[in-house]
């Protein structure tokens, strides 16, 4: 399992700087919960006056009575409200901040940390953040009523309470070791969940292949889920049967407390208000110190989940620079050439395996140009790519704009002058035309054209700036892809094996039409390609081999070479 990199002290800070926003919500909480939890006590001690007094409650009594009802009722809704307050907005902000931090993450380390152990912090780590925030108020009012009854007992007998007070040492002792105990299971069952989701993206996302191949469809249930959900269950119910057993204990302790309180009354003289009303607190305090031990194990496994949220916050603390969300491109232009000087990138080594370095590669790309990225597979072209576009940042060389270095500061700027389809894209049915979604009443007659160029304006349009569907053939979906491409009109584009998944009139097409009507139009095309019956189009071949550049080859038009 992959090391994490959030320290307690980490945590801790994390925290602080997470809830300093709501301070003042939280001193509000804290002080009329406590307000609450002293009301309920000083009802108490008011019950148990009646009890002991000739007359009943009448007078001046039942008006405390009342007023310290209203306390306790509008301090308990007054606290309930403002942990409410603070508890869905702090889990509002750790969504709203775990996704700014995703979106402007190196794509590096986004890769190295992998969409399954991503997704589970993203749902159920954040949803336990937000369980535990609901039942926050009520914990905190029943330890404020705790405290209270504790200072009622002291006021009533010194003696009886230093006995109490051994009695909750012992008990809380015994609960702290269960907590500790239990927390490192949750920890376990935890690691086990995110086992159990790469389990499930590979039955939902290899649900034909699982059809198809019995013997492994049985390993993967027999041998993996079925293990995998097991052990959470034994992990998980070995963590709460702690707990459970800690509490039995707890209340055990009580009545046990109290039968000593009523012997030490049968050896030792006590008034029998104190005793009555050391019984009644008691009883009553049952209630709270339950509700405490409750929540424990909703906190033990919220703290798991916020280690985790904050081993991500971690490690994507450093975004990329000056990748701004909310501002438009800078409008950086593409005038003479983007070249790459002496760039380098190495991939971490796998297990067991050797690291792939790539480079130092030497390229210079002009507006107008063809250019063919080919090789065999593992040769390097994606990363190649991956460090023209400025996603990975080059670990030796530069990549210069009409001379500039692209600095960190201006990658993202950079960036904007390429449309891409990757061969692993990903396909937004949403359209924006041109710059920052100008236009979107104009889509449907600008995107017509090109949806019947690419044959597919019989099974999708645009409505509300949107295409109509995404459920359609994979060769099908590139085109749609080519389309968002098409309208952004960006300067350079870059198409990673986009013919691969296209029918042979249709590659002809791509191949023959519509990548030369874009180079007439002046954008400059990079084309990652196993097409060799096409290299003689492009006017530049650049073959790679084990990381570097073989070969970069000018083509000879073939109509010049029948002249
Ligand atoms: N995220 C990654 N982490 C570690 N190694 C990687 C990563 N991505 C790629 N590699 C390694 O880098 C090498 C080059 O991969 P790349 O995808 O650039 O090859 P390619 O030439 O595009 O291959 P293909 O023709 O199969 O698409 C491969 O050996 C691969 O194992």
């Amino acid at each position: 399992m992959t090391p994490t990199t959030a320290t307690p002290r980490g945590n801790t800070s994390e925290l602080g700087r997470l809830l300093k926003p709501f301070l003042p919500w939280i001193l509000l909480s804290a002080i009329t919960g406590i307000s609450a939890g002293a009301a309920a006590v000083a009802l108490l001690g008011t019950i148990n006056q009646v009890l002991n007094r000739e007359g009943g409650m009448a007078g001046g009594l039942l008006l405390t009575f009342v007023g310290l009802c209203a306390v306790a009722l509008l301090g308990r809704m007054a606290s309930d409200v403002s942990t409410n307050f603070v508890g869905q907005r702090l889990v509002a902000q750790v969504r709203k901040s775990l996704a700014q931090k995703i979106l402007s993450a190196p794509i590096d380390a986004l890769e190295r940390y992998r969409t399954h152990r991503l997704m589970p912090v993203l749902s159920q780590d954040v949803d336990m953040i937000s369980d535990v925030a609901f039942v926050l108020s009520s914990t905190l009012i029943a330890f404020a009523i705790a405290l209270g009854c504790l200072a009622y007992l002291a006021y009533l007998s010194l003696p009886l309470f230093c006995l109490l007070v051994v009695a909750l040492a012992i008990g809380a002792t015994i609960q702290t070791r269960a907590q500790v105990r239990a927390e490192v299971g949750f920890w376990k069952a935890r690691e086990y969940e995110e086992q159990l989701h790469k389990t499930y993206r590979a039955i939902s996302e290899g649900a034909k292949e699982f059809r198809m191949h019995r013997a492994r469809r049985t390993r993967m249930f027999g041998g993996q889920i079925e293990r995998i959900v097991d052990n959470i269950r034994t992990v998980n119910g070995r963590a709460i049967n702690t707990y459970v057993m800690a509490t039995a204990f707890g209340s055990a302790l009580f009545f046990l407390l109290i039968a000593l309180i009523l012997g030490w009354a049968a050896f030792r003289p006590t008034e029998p208000a104190v005793l009555s009303g050391f019984v009644l607190v008691m009883l009553f305090l049952k209630g709270p110190v339950d509700q405490i031990a409750g929540a424990l194990p909703g906190v033990g496994r919220a703290k798991i989940a916020f280690r985790r949220i904050a081993d991500l916050s971690a490690r994507f603390a450093t975004p990329e620079p000056h990748l701004h969300l909310e501002r438009a491109s800078n409008g950086v232009m593409l005038n003479r050439e983007i070249a790459m000087r002496g760039v380098r990138y190495s991939f971490d080594a796998p297990e067991g395996g050797e690291a792939f370095t790539l480079g130092p590669i030497d390229l210079l790309l002009r507006p107008g140009e063809m250019v063919f990225i080919v090789g065999d597979n593992g040769s390097g072209k994606t990363t190649l790519i991956k460090l023209l576009l400025g996603l990975y940042a080059p670990h030796g060389g530069e990549v210069l704009l009409d001379g500039g270095v692209v600095t960190p500061e201006g990658r993202d700027d950079y960036r904007q002058l390429f449309t891409t389809v990757f061969s692993d894209f990903y396909l937004f049915e949403d359209l924006a035309a041109g710059e920052e979604g100008a236009g979107t009443a104009t889509l449907p007659q600008t995107a017509l054209p090109y949806l019947e160029r690419l044959e597919i304006a019989h099974k999708v349009s645009v409505k509300d700036g949107a295409f109509t569907t995404t459920d359609l053939s994979t060769g099908q979906r590139k085109r749609l892809a080519l389309v968002h491409a098409y309208l952004e009109g960006r300067p350079v584009l870059v198409f990673d094996e986009w013919a691969a998944d296209q029918d042979p009139a249709f590659r002809h097409l791509f191949y023959t039409e519509l990548l030369p009507e874009l180079r007439a139009k002046g954008h400059l095309l990079v084309v990652i390609s196993h097409d060799d019956r096409y290299f003689h189009l492009a006017d530049r071949v650049v073959t790679m081999r084990a990381g570097k550049i073989e070969e970069d080859k000018a083509c000879v038009p073939l109509e010049s070479l029948a002249a």
